[in-house]
């Protein structure tokens, strides 16, 4: 195949791509930072030209195009796999809706048809001397979306990273249907969070629990960030990385000498994660780095996968966990506020590695806008709010006040040992309503 001859026949601008979808379509984006945003961009200014046209995303970074250019709703309907705090918004404005998602089932939504796309739009690297595209910082379940499509449109950007894939890290040109020169935007970078004393408190407890040549997952935001920096200033060695998101932390914790990946099981010597989402720093360690590998999600979130390493630890962030121990990371009330994710994966996963552990981590309280004090441990979790961890899956639980393992414990220990993390203010509180509720010794 002449690959140039093949690129140039295919090259078209935006706007003509765009002119591919049409009224009714399913169309598909690719996830994280392959999010087709030139191509987003275009789409939006069909507003009012087409009809019906649905768009799944996962992690837009920052409010997608055609969610804010038709309130109506007439054109476009955008559904997010995961919320953001942008697409927390857009629901909020009603121009957003939610599609549950268990994460290492994403890829078999698409084989097993219960979804059907029309149109994949995806971002990825320019072509490389053998005619492929890389997935760059997102593999997640972009090969089950491309097999599903009946059409394929890819959006270049030079400023992709181009990452090592174990499998299912590419697309060929010979699979593609149309492609965009973009405008080679920068790579959306994560602000760095802010580390509270809470956040600092708990990371130690954590930190606390890691040994020599644990295999770690970290999640986004605050708490994972002060783990980081915790481990990179400790004498721990030999750890592993096994993770659904590779974040900026392991590479911290990798420049200190703690990360070996020598102690695995499985994918010995390797990062392995299916999106990295963070700061250039990250970006720029993982371009052409054979020391990672992403995996299409249904491999690295896959139970099986997850606790093939031994001293697996799952470190993950909830909003509220009641007195029976269901934990919720993902609404509060009827308020959607992100998703089930990876979570359920890498605590379940992550509980079946010899010697892994599952955390689940939360500030005992938080201050409402009103400045309300509001206990994160509730007698039960008020109607509307989604349980994302069933009780009989949570084995961690840690706060600022210290860390209990619900594992094995009856209801009355289990609300009791809640209890004695709780935030003081409320512990009186909510042992009257466990002894209303019948939780009793
Ligand atoms: C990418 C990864 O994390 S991989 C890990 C596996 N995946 C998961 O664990 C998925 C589920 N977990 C998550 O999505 C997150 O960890 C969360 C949502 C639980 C916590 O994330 P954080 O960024 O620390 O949450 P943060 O404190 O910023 O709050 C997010 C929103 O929830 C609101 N919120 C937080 N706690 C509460 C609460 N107890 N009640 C009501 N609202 C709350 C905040 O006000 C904020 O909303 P806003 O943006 O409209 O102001
Ligand atoms: C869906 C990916 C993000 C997460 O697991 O939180």
């Amino acid at each position: 195949m002449d690959y140039d001859r093949a690129y140039n026949s295919r090259l078209m601008t935006a706007s003509d791509a765009v002119d591919l979808i049409k009224s009714g379509n399913w169309v598909d984006y690719g996830c994280f930072l392959a999010t087709p945003i030139t191509l987003d961009r275009e789409l939006a200014k069909r507003a009012g030209q087409i009809e019906d046209v649905k768009v799944r995303s996962l992690g837009f970074p920052g409010l997608a195009a055609v969610a804010k250019a038709d309130p109506e709703g007439r054109s476009f309907r955008y559904n997010s796999w995961h919320f953001t705090g942008a697409d927390r918004k857009l629901h909020d404005q009603k121009v957003c809706n939610y599609i549950p998602l268990l994460y290492h089932e994403g890829p078999g939504y698409y084989e097993k048809h219960d979804i059907t796309t029309d149109v994949m739009l995806l971002r990825t690297t320019p072509m490389d001397h053998k005619g492929f595209f890389n997935f760059g910082v997102s593999n997640s379940f972009t090969r089950a979306q491309i097999s599903a499509a009946k059409q394929v449109i890819i959006e270049i950007n030079e400023n992709m990273p181009y990452c090592y894939g174990g499998n299912e890290e590419q697309i060929h040109i010979s699979e593609v249907d149309a492609i965009v020169e973009s405008n080679h935007e920068e790579m959306f970078c994560l602000p760095e969070p802010a580390i509270s004393d809470i956040d600092q408190q708990i990371a130690e407890i954590v930190v606390s629990q890691i040994e020599n040549g644990s295999c770690l997952q970290l999640g986004i935001g605050a708490m994972p960030n002060a783990i980081g920096k915790l481990i990179a200033s400790s004498n721990l060695r030999d750890l592993g990385v096994h993770t659904e998101m590779l974040c900026d932390s392991f590479v911290d914790i990798y420049e200190a000498g703690c990360i070996s990946n020598r102690g695995k099981k499985q994918d010995v010597g390797k990062f392995v994660y299916t999106f990295a989402l963070g700061s250039k720093k990250l970006y720029d360690f993982i371009d052409h780095n054979p020391s990672c590998s992403s995996y299409p999600v249904d491999y690295t979130n896959h139970l099986n996968n997850i606790a093939a390493n031994d001293k697996a630890i799952a470190i993950n962030n909830a909003l509220e966990i009641d007195l029976f121990g269901q934990v919720s990371s993902e609404s509060s009330g009827t308020r959607h506020i992100s998703g089930t994710g990876g979570q359920l994966d890498y605590t379940y996963g992550c509980y079946h590695s010899r010697g892994g552990k599952a955390l689940i981590c939360l500030s005992s309280s938080v201050v409402d806008r009103d400045g309300t004090r509001k206990s994160r441990i509730r007698p039960f979790l008020e109607p509307g709010t989604i349980t994302t961890l069933p009780r009989v899956m949570v084995n961690y639980v840690v706060t600022e006040y210290g860390m209990i393992n619900l594992k094995g414990k009856s209801t009355w220990e289990r609300a009791k040992a809640l209890i004695s993390i709780a935030h003081p203010e409320f512990r009186d509180e909510l042992m009257e309503h466990a002894k209303r509720m019948n939780i009793h010794m």
